[in-house]
C-alpha cells in the first residue's frame, strides 16, 4: 500500500485572542501571508550552528539588528552588514535580524545581506504566523528562526517541527509558567526567557532568571537565552552561570560605536 505524501497542513492558530501591541502586530502579519503557499518542500539538513554557538563556555551573546521598536521609536539607523561586522569584532557569537517591517524597520534583504557577508549564524527574528515566514528564512539562509509561545499556543510543536523540516533551529521564546510549560512539551531544544511583556511593553529583569531556574528545576537539558532589557555588565551578571546566552538590541543598537558597546557590555 502507497502512503500519499503529506499534505501541506496549516496548524490552526487563534491570532484574535492575542492582547495589545502583539496582537496588532501578528494581526497585520497574517494579512501579509494570507494566502501564501504552506508548502515546505523537501527536508533540509539542520547544520545546528546557531545552537552550536550558543553551547560554548559562558555566556554567549546573541546580538540584534533592531533600527526601531514599538517601545523606543526610532533607534538608530544601521547598516544592517556593518552593524552586523561590528557586534562580530565586539565578540557577539550569533545574530539576531529583525525582518518585520512596520515596527522595527526590518526587512528581508537585511537577514539576506548579513548572512552573505557575515560569518554568525542568523535568526530570523519576526512574528512567525505562517509557515511560508519560515521556508522564507531558510531560502534566505537564516540558521534559525523564532517562535513565540504567546502567539503559536498550542500549535508551537506543530511549527517546531516545520523549523526542523526546513534545517532551522528554533529559538522557542516565552515569558510566563504556562508559556514555559507549553514550550517544554513541544520538544523545544532551544528556549529563549523575554523579560520584555510584547502585550504592555514592560521589561521586568527578574522573568528570566526565574523562568530559567525553572526551566533547569523540571530537567530541560537544553540552550537557555535570557531576551530583552540588558544595558549593563551588572545586568548580565544577573544571568551569568544560570542563561547559556542574552539577546540583546536596542542598548548596542543605539550606541555610537557597536563593537566597543559589545565588549563593553560583555565584560565581566
Ligand atoms: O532591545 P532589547 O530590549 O535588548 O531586546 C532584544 C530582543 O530581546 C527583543 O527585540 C525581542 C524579544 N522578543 C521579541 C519578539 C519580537 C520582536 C522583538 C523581540
Amino acid at each position: 500500500m502507497t502512503r500519499p505524501p503529506p499534505e501541506p497542513s496549516l496548524p490552526p492558530l487563534n491570532l484574535s485572542a492575542v492582547p495589545g501591541v502583539l496582537g496588532r502586530i501578528v494581526s497585520e502579519r497574517a494579512a501579509d501571508y494570507d494566502g501564501a503557499d504552506p508548502a515546505l518542500g523537501p527536508v533540509r539538513p539542520a547544520a545546528r550552528r546557531f545552537e552550536a554557538a550558543l553551547q560554548s563556555p559562558g555566556l554567549s551573546l546573541i546580538a540584534e539588528i533592531k533600527r526601531a521598536s514599538p517601545s523606543q521609536g526610532a533607534i538608530a539607523p544601521l547598516d544592517p552588514v556593518d552593524a552586523a561586522q561590528a557586534y562580530r569584532q565586539g565578540g557577539a557569537a550569533a545574530l539576531s535580524v529583525l525582518t518585520e517591517p512596520r515596527h522595527f524597520d526590518g526587512h528581508p534583504d537585511f537577514l539576506r545581506a548579513v548572512v552573505g557577508a557575515v560569518d554568525l549564524p542568523a535568526l530570523r527574528k519576526d512574528f512567525v504566523i505562517h509557515p511560508a515566514m519560515l521556508r522564507e528564512a531558510a531560502d534566505w539562509g537564516a540558521s534559525a528562526a523564532l517562535l513565540m509561545v504567546s502567539v503559536l499556543g498550542e500549535a508551537t510543536a506543530a511549527y517546531l517541527e516545520m523549523a526542523h523540516h526546513l534545517g532551522l533551529d528554533a529559538l522557542v521564546e516565552v515569558h510566563s509558567d504556562s508559556e514555559l510549560d507549553l514550550a517544554l512539551e513541544s520538544g523545544a531544544r532551544i528556549i529563549g526567557v523575554n523579560n520584555r511583556d510584547l502585550t504592555t511593553l514592560h521589561i521586568d529583569l527578574d522573568v528570566s532568571p526565574r523562568l530559567i531556574r525553572r526551566a533547569r528545576e523540571a530537567g530541560f537539558g537544553g540552550v537557555l537565552v535570557a531576551e530583552s532589557g540588558y544595558r549593563t555588565p551588572a545586568d548580565l551578571a544577573q544571568v551569568r552561570g544560570l542563561a547559556d546566552a542574552v539577546l540583546v538590541g536596542s542598548s548596542l543598537a543605539g550606541s555610537a560605536d557597536l563593537a566597543q558597546a559589545t565588549r563593553d557590555l560583555l565584560r565581566e
